[in-house]
């Protein structure tokens, strides 16, 4: 019996059915999309999304922490009433006992903030620009115990027709699951930089697409770049349909979240690939909800990391 088994199935399980609720939502007209106080939006589906799985990793590890992107403080405003029924709507389909207040109360067992022994890290949709312009998403589970992912699950419903879901634990591998069961996956073995792929994010706001482009310049990287919104980059690294993943700051100071990055990091880890921030240094999920001792983020598949790292320094 392999590692953490229970964990891999409850978390499977759990990002299986948040990403249901999103493909519900979008297959809908109205995702009731709200804009939170940085201006980023929120939508019905994100909040159903969180509400079910901590509602899963509540009831399967009930003293168990969870660091989650969203709060329901929004949802208990009178002005909101009809995204909170919208959002109980959502999450009935999925779980036809659940009631308002268990849909609040499970959405709020995610505020936690602080580092602990053992702690969940939850992006219920990452990408949730993407979500909202018909791109790519994921729903992102982690496990981080004493400061190290040992398990992930990543779903991303709108990558290859049916929607793909990865998972990997520490020490075991990373996956691909199938109808025909779990096939491993792998990184690329290029390690001639002018014939990578490099993927980035869509919005330029979370990573610069002009730095990006002369780094691809000195790498001499002939083809144009990827980009895709959300941890779907991770996965399109770990199983070689990418080479390179570059999260360049766009701004001084910004420190990237966990929930972004914990669930993607170990599913390209364990595909072969590495995962360091702009520095070449890794990432520390041991600070609580921020990366807070690292800046952008390279993943790579392992050969080509430290060219990248050297043109990036240079650049
Ligand atoms: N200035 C910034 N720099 C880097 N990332 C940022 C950012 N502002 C927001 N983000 C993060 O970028 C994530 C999306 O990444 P990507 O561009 O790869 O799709 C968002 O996740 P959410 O969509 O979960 O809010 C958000 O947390
Ligand atoms: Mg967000
Ligand atoms: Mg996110
Ligand atoms: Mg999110």
């Amino acid at each position: 019996m392999s590692a953490y088994q229970r964990e891999v199935q409850i978390a499977l399980e759990a990002v299986t059915s948040a990403a249901v609720l999103c493909q519900n939502v979008r297959q809908g007209d109205d995702f009731v999309a709200l804009a939170k106080s940085d201006k980023s939006p929120v939508t019905v589906a994100d909040f159903g999304s969180q509400a079910i799985v901590c509602r899963a990793i509540r009831a399967a590890f009930p003293r168990d922490l969870i660091i989650a992107e969203e709060n329901a403080d929004a949802l208990r405003t009178e002005d909101q009433a009809p995204l909170l029924a919208r959002v109980v709507a959502e999450v009935k389909k999925v779980v036809p006992s659940a009631d308002e207040a268990q849909a609040l109360a499970w959405i709020d067992a995610g505020i936690s903030r602080d580092a602990a022994p053992r702690v969940w890290t939850l992006d219920p949709i990452d990408g949730t620009k993407g979500f909202l312009r018909g791109g790519q998403y994921a729903v992102a589970l982690a496990l981080i115990i004493d400061g190290q992912i040992e398990v992930a699950a990543l779903a991303c419903p709108a990558l290859d027709d049916e929607g793909s879901i990865f998972w990997a634990v520490r020490g075991v591998g990373a996956f691909q699951r199938t109808a025909a069961g779990d096939k491993p996956i792998e990184v690329t073995s290029t390690s001639n930089s002018a014939k990578a792929a490099l993927c980035e994010s869509v919005e330029s706001g979370h990573s610069d697409h002009d730095q990006s482009a002369k780094i691809a310049a000195a790498l001499q990287i002939a083809r144009p770049s990827v980009r895709m919104d959300s941890q779907a980059k991770y996965a399109a690294v770990a199983r070689g349909d990418a080479d390179i993943y570059l999260r360049l700051p766009t701004i001084a100071g910004y420190q990237e979240k966990i929930w972004d990055h914990a669930a993607g990091a170990l599913v390209i880890a364990e595909a072969g690939g590495k995962v360091t921030d702009i520095d070449g240094q890794p990432l520390d999920f041991s600070l609580g909800s921020m990366l807070k001792n690292n800046r952008g983020v390279v993943a790579t598949n392992g050969r080509l990391h430290d060219a990248v790292i050297a043109a990036i320094a240079k650049a």
